[in-house]
């Protein structure tokens, strides 16, 4: 049976209503697509422990999770993702791309410009629909 992991990913938007995306970097499984930044959930913890956890970690500054803003199951070749995207906002720092290729601030209307993970697609549609 395919395995499903259960990955967090967070929607930042700043100031200006740009959402923050990044680019997975060649060494990353799904290497050169963009996603909304997180990773998996480990065992016993909670989306949004997970969300700020991954956060920091990969892009070195402090969130606070808000609500979940859209959960996508995509049924990758070798696995399934079950995909939660939730809304967060900075608290502290500013983010750095620490495993990622590079960051960028998109706003919602141009985000279907970027070459995006498939999971991802179905919540940036989401977030050009909501504007
Ligand atoms: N962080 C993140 N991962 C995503 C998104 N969309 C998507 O399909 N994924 C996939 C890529 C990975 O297979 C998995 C997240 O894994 P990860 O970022 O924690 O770490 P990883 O590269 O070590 O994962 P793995 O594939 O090697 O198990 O979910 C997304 O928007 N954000």
């Amino acid at each position: 049976m395919k395995q499903t992991k259960k990955v967090v990913a967070a929607i930042i938007e700043n100031n200006n209503k740009e959402v923050l995306c990044a680019l997975r970097s060649p060494s990353m499984s799904h290497p050169n697509m963009w996603e909304f930044p997180g990773g998996k959930v480990k065992e016993n913890e909670d989306i949004f422990t997970a969300v700020v956890r991954e956060i920091k970690e990969e892009l070195y500054c402090t969130i606070e999770a808000g609500e979940v803003f859209l959960v996508n199951n995509h049924k990758y070749e070798n696995f399934y993702v079950e995909l939660i995207a939730i809304k967060c906002n900075i608290v502290e720092g500013v983010p750095i791309a620490r495993v990622h290729e590079k960051i960028n601030w998109l706003l919602r209307e141009n985000l279907a410009c970027l070459h995006w993970s498939p999971a991802d697609v179905p919540v940036m549609e989401q977030l050009i629909k909501g504007m």
